[in-house]
């Protein structure tokens, strides 16, 4: 039994739906189907999940929202039109919207994450009832309904153990399942979502829950590439990838597979497979445990930007009991998170994500830590990229460092920092945003110049 997840652009129009139903169709493993919000057509279209952010954000300042409403409504409508489903399922769909719009707001974060689930909850209703009008058996499931319960805040819902062994019962229902992905329920009955695309989590979660054989995951390219398409033209495809590889490429930017989703999968040991709804007998990229060595060291490189660092130096810091505790907990009471921490004897970088971190927080901050730690040298460093190699063969082959830091030094590009993970699969390199693109181009050049992946 296969669990298969079709992302926002794979539900966009009719057309696209149309594909949905013939790959489900084409193979009667296809048990259980996960569906996105309508995503985007064209490149600079919205996506529903866009639009009804926007029209929440509206209706709680009370402000009219009515051409946003419209134009979700109506990406619905078309949708229907285009699969000739009744009016009927666009009258159900308007009032939902309107009920969710209209509902409670005396809890803002609940109420935004009920109007965002809509996107999701609509989109498998209907295509639910188009599976229905083609003649087959399928019915919506409803996460509530199915025990897909999570806790966690708004935008950062964690599934509960608890709720595998009653996604079990799935296994049994009749027909095709039609579940709407991106949001769970918690014990208060309150809807609560995942993070921005988390429809992968979704259907990773079912995967695990109705123990399925494979998860296969339906995007638009015909695989995992070895660097981001839209930075390198016509990169290498990877065939292969392990669970560890790609939990740090999606991490590191690669967001053709969301980072938490790769969890629920492996605990189940269940492969997940990227393939494209537009190009389905392309083999696409499986995710393993383990895969066998045939490229050379490194088998992705992804970059993210808009990173910060906070530079501490103080002389015998190494010596200093409880020193780095006291600077992460200054960053704790600020309601920081840090994403890495590269380290000297007598040095401390602490890598941030800079949206944390307005102007006034990161003069407190820097006070606090002159005030309580007594350093030499405090120093905050803006706009930095963080560039991920990664690759388990770099675990067998020495000299992955030195390679990679004479190709951004022959593209003139300066390293602000190096940070070889305890993991061993990955190595980090810091460098300014303005050069993160060329950056990422060198390193390419240097690994996969006639590599086989
Ligand atoms: N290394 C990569 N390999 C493939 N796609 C990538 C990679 N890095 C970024 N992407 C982007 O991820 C996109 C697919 O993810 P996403 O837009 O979330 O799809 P979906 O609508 O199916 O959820 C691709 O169109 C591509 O632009
Ligand atoms: N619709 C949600 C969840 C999701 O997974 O979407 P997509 O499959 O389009 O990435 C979002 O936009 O975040």
């Amino acid at each position: 039994m296969k669990v298969v997840k079709f992302g926002g652009t794979s539900v966009s129009s009719g057309k696209q739906i149309e594909k949905v139903f013939n790959i489900v169709m084409s193979d009667q493993d296809r048990k259980i189907v996960v569906v996105s919000a309508p995503g985007k057509r064209f490149a600079d279209d919205i996506k529903v999940t866009d639009l009804l952010i926007e029209c929440g954000e509206k209706y709680l300042q009370n402000q009219e929202a009515e051409d946003l409403v419209d134009a979700v409504i109506s990406r619905y409508a078309s949708i229907a039109n285009e699969l000739n489903l009744p009016n009927s399922i666009i009258e159900t769909i308007y009032k939902d919207v309107l009920s969710r719009l209209n509902g409670d707001k005396s809890k803002p974060i609940h109420y935004m994450d009920a109007i965002k689930a809509s996107g999701e909850d609509n989109h498998a209703k209907l295509i639910a009832a188009y599976f229905r009008h083609q003649g087959i058996e399928a019915s919506y499931v409803n996460p509530k309904e199915a025990g897909l319960i999570v806790n966690g805040s708004s935008g950062n819902a964690r599934v509960l153990p608890e709720s595998y062994d009653r996604l079990y019962s799935l296994r049994e229902k009749p027909g095709i399942v039609i579940f709407p992905g991106f949001f769970g329920y918690n014990n208060e009955g309150e809807i609560i979502t995942f993070s921005r695309s988390g429809s992968d989590i979704t259907g990773s979660i079912l995967a695990n829950g109705i123990k399925a054989d494979l998860y296969e995951n339906f995007t638009d390219v015909d695989a995992v590439y070895s660097v981001n398409p839209n930075l390198v033209k016509k990169p290498k495809e990877i065939r292969e990838l392990t669970y560890r590889e790609m939990r740090e490429l999606s991490y590191a930017g690669f967001s053709v597979f969301h980072d938490e989703a790769l969890i629920p999968a492996f605990q189940a040991g269940i492969p997940v497979n990227i393939k494209n709804t537009n190009n389905p007998s392309a083999k696409g990229t499986r995710i393993v445990n383990q895969r066998e060595h045939r490229n050379g060291p490194v088998i992705g490189i992804a970059s993210d930007h808009d990173f910060c660092s906070i530079y501490v130096n103080k002389y015998l810091m190494n010596r200093e009991i409880g020193f780095g505790r006291k600077l992460l907990f200054i960053l704790e009471e600020f309601g920081l998170s840090y994403e890495h921490s590269p380290s000297g004897i007598d040095d401390l970088s602490i890598i941030l994500r800079q949206s944390q971190m307005d102007a006034e927080t990161e003069k407190r901050i820097i006070k606090r830590i002159y005030e309580e730690l007594g350093p030499d040298e405090v120093k905050v460093e803006h706009n930095l990229s963080l560039i991920m190699i990664v690759g388990e063969g770099m675990r067998h082959n020495i000299g992955t460092a030195a390679r990679a830091s004479n190709a951004l030094a022959e593209a003139g590009i300066n390293i602000e920092m190096i940070n070889q993970g305890s993991s061993e699969v990955s190595m980090m390199f810091g460098v300014k945003q303005a050069q993160e693109n060329r950056a990422v181009q060198a390193l390419y050049e240097e690994f996969f110049a006639g590599v086989l992946v």
